[in-house]
């Protein structure tokens, strides 16, 4: 089966990964050739991670990779495609623009899944003369670690999409759950208000950014705390979803925190920017308490 994948960033390479590691033949579709061999490489370094665990083979590593091609428009990508799965950044004009565009250059039959973290898959679909085969396929980050696959029926989406889409998910090893269409779905209305109100608590100065990381950590049980958690799903990303939940469900408790829009708007984006509440170089993690805040 042909897959295609949109957006070739932190979530882009992590599902073209999972889906060749399967046995898929992937076309991997961004805008720029840098980008394409930034992702490339990533997926080798995440490979080579897995060989060395034991978890896979040398020559699996390498029938992985040569089952990915790359390529910098959609109308190539999408050319032989039978699913398309987008994962583009987090604004709907963008997301808008790519389905009208994937729904002109793919096959009649092909299947349209998106893996935005909250926008709604309705509007998606609505975009494309094909609404019934538009859905969510929400995977979680790192791709190849994480089971679950948020899968989100559209108003439109049709039985037969949804359980091909839960069909390929259990493929891939995963556990999808299959949720409706409404802000942020389930998976990021309950985890962003969490984060947000972890950057509040470090905003008001209630603890700084190592002790709400140690007491999520060691009281709760969770692996990463909410600061570095932010930082490792993206800042950006992070804020893009708060405002959907903000204006979708028109509740001001999901209003993001000023210091998380202040550090988006500087460029911190976390760790893919080197820099967020922590700070980031080859490997390390070494903390950076916000300047507005220090000694608070
Ligand atoms: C925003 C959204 O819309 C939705 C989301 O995705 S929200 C984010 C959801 N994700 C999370 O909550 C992740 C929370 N963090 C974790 O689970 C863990 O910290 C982590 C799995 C990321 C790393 O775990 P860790 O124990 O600190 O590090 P590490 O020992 O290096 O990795 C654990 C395993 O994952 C593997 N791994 C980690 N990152 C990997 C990657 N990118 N690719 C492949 N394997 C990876 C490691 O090789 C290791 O494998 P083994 O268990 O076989 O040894
Ligand atoms: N980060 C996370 O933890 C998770 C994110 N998601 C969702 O996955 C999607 C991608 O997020 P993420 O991977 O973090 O974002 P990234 O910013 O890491 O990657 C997005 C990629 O899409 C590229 N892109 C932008 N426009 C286009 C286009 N028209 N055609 C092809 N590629 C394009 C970007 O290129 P350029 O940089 O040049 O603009 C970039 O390489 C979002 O919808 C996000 O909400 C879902 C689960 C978890």
């Amino acid at each position: 089966m042909n897959i295609a994948v949109i957006g070739s960033g932190t979530m882009g390479n992590g599902i073209a990964h999972v889906f060749a590691q399967h046995g898929f033949a992937v076309a991997l579709v961004d805008v720029s050739q840098p980008a394409l061999d930034r992702a490339l490489g990533t997926i080798a370094k995440n490979l080579d991670r897995q060989v060395a665990k034991g978890a896979l083979a040398e020559a699996d590593k390498t029938a992985t990779l040569g089952r990915i091609r790359s390529f910098t428009t959609i109308a190539e990508g999408v050319a032989d495609a039978e699913l398309v799965v987008e994962a583009a950044t987090e604004n709907v004009d963008l997301k808008l623009q790519i389905f009208r565009e994937l729904d002109q250059h793919a096959p009649a039959g092909a299947l349209l899944a998106s893996n935005t973290s909250s926008i709604s898959i309705t509007k998606i679909a609505a975009a494309t003369r094909r609404p019934a085969q538009v859905i969510g396929m929400h995977f979680m980050n790192p791709v190849p670690v994480m089971k679950l696959v948020e899968v989100i029926r559209g108003y439109a989406t049709s039985d037969e999409t949804t359980a091909r889409i839960m069909d390929l998910s259990r493929q891939l090893g995963k556990t999808p759950t299959a949720v409706n269409d409404y802000p942020g779905f389930v998976a990021n209305r309950i985890l962003m208000p969490m984060i947000n109100e972890a950057i509040i608590s470090l905003f008001e100065g209630v603890a700084g950014v190592e002790e709400i990381d140690t007491v999520m950590k060691l009281g709760m049980a969770h692996p990463m705390g909410p600061l570095q958690l932010a930082d490792f799903i993206g800042l950006d990303v992070c804020l893009a979803i708060l405002r959907v939940l903000h204006e979708g469900l028109g509740n001001p408790k999901y209003a993001p925190c000023p210091l998380l829009v202040n550090m988006v708007q500087a460029g911190r984006l976390g760790a893919k920017s080197g820099e967020g509440f922590y700070q980031y170089t080859a490997g390390s993690k070494e903390l950076v308490v916000a300047p507005t805040f220090a000694g608070k």
